[in-house]
């Protein structure tokens, strides 16, 4: 392998308390703020079909007429609080916050530049009264900061002349600049989420990156940072030149999810989803599917029988509210959350054989297993495969544990459960399997035979 001085310094999961914190998480939200809810896709009258936090870069909107878009930034309907309420309601453990997005306007009063919240209408910080909101809620709060910054004066998406170079020295600066703002302004900011940095002038920066990576861990120790954050001594990102992962989780897995445990290379990662096709900012007129819970929900738990996270967008709009189809879907999979979030905080991967009918997740900490059911049999026979030497002598329904199953044994190692889909269900049920204490007696006498 490759001698590298800026590749993955470190093999395998962490396994700190913050981030077993963060592996526990199951669900987030994402949250997409900025100027670009202002216009919401459309512009003098005119629709933009790309992703609505974009449409500086269309046509269509001059950059001029977007850069003066802070000078009717005034949300009058922003309440943090709420928003934090609504979070917790829909079983949200982790948020995270786009202090700043592409266009480089800041949510929140930063020293480093005058494109920020205090020179808009509305002129408060807005990142501040939501770290505090969530934090009070017990939602753990994470800051989106996008590297490529379109109104910085510095920013070069790639270095070709000594002009480029020395103005890219200023633009590293500011960026640092603003990162330790931040950290020191919102100090129970639990990790950073990085995006804009596949730019050729920043996979150069390997050596400035990862000694900002450094400098921030110092500030928060613990702090996590995904492997979108910093290039290694190739311009590599998120795998370093020998293909190991760089940072604390990995972040490649936007608006798409892994179909296998192979596929994510047994290290931690996230998914970040939009309800759209592809929206993150507010778009007044979402065409195309528009994601219904029960996929949300399927995505869910998808990523958490994959040992991943799952975090769902939310574009709030220019006045500062939550869309009426996202709060509808915010209580929808709240109401299955409430009833089901024993199958996916603390859960994880299981390595049985993965069957038709839907999902394994597994509890770290008690060993539970639970079996949540989207696609059921006809004949309402579960199939299970199971590893050698497991019992299922203890197989209930979530919503009842009086409702118990007693699994046929179809073949070795393989049962039917027979589960009553007779009443109407409109939701995935859950089935748990206690792991036996003979099981646990059956490990040991196995290890000791
Ligand atoms: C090609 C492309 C660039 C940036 C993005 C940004 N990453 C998401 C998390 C959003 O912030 C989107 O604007 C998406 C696609």
């Amino acid at each position: 392998s490759l001698t590298l001085k800026h590749g993955a310094h470190r093999l395998g999961k962490r396994t700190d308390p913050m981030m077993e914190r963060w592996r526990n998480y199951g669900l987030g939200q994402f949250i997409h703020w900025g100027l670009y809810a202002i216009p919401g896709g459309h512009w003098n009258g005119a629709y933009y079909g790309g992703a609505a936090e974009w449409i500086r870069a269309w046509k269509g909107m001059p950059n001029e007429q977007y850069d003066n878009l802070y000078k009717e930034f005034d949300p009058a309907e922003f309440d943090p609080k709420a928003w934090a309420e609504q979070a917790k309601d829909m079983g949200a453990k982790y948020m995270i916050i786009t202090t700043k997005h592409h266009d480089g306007f800041c949510l929140w009063p930063s020293e480093f530049t005058d494109y920020d919240v205090t020179n808009t209408p509305y002129g408060n910080d807005i990142i501040g009264p939501l770290v505090e909101a969530y934090d009070a809620v017990g939602i753990d709060v994470y800051l989106y900061f996008s590297v490529m910054d379109w109104n910085h004066p510095g920013y070069r998406s790639k270095l070709e002349t000594i002009n480029d170079k020395e103005a890219y020295e200023e633009f590293k600066e500011f960026t640092r600049n603003q990162l330790l703002e931040l950290l020191e302004r919102y100090p129970t900011t639990k990790g950073l989420w990085f995006d804009g940095t596949w730019d050729a002038a920043w996979k150069e920066q390997a050596d400035f990156a990862d000694n900002l990576a450094t400098e921030m861990r110092e500030m928060i120790p613990g702090l996590i940072i995904g492997s979108r954050f910093r290039p290694d001594d190739y311009g590599n990102r998120h795998f370093d030149s020998n293909g190991d992962l760089m940072g604390d989780y990995e972040q490649g897995w936007e608006r798409k999810l892994p179909e296998t445990y192979e596929e994510t290379k047994g290290n931690d990662w996230d998914c970040v989803m939009t309800v759209p096709e592809n929206q993150w900012g507010y778009h007044s007129d979402w065409r195309g599917h528009v994601k219904t819970s029960y996929e949300l929900i399927e995505m869910l738990v998808k990523s958490v029988s994959l040992d991943g996270n799952f975090v769902m967008n939310f574009g709030p709009n220019g006045q500062g509210e939550i869309r009426q189809e996202e709060t509808q879907l915010a209580k929808e999979i709240g109401e299955w959350m409430d009833k089901n979030n024993e199958a996916i905080y603390g859960c994880g991967y299981l390595d049985w054989e993965k069957q038709d009918w839907g999902y394994y997740t597994k509890d770290r900490q008690t060993g539970k297993i639970y079996m949540i059911v989207f696609n059921r049999p006809l004949n309402g026979a579960l199939k299970i495969k199971t590893p050698d030497k497991v019992s299922l002598d203890k197989v209930y329904s979530l919503k009842d544990s009086s409702q118990s199953f007693v699994p046929e044994e179809i073949h070795k190692n393989e049962f039917f459960i027979h589960y009553p889909f007779s009443e109407h269900i409109d939701s995935p049920i859950v089935i748990v399997i206690e792991p036996s204490s003979n099981e646990i007696d059956q490990n040991n006498s196995y290890q000791k035979a």
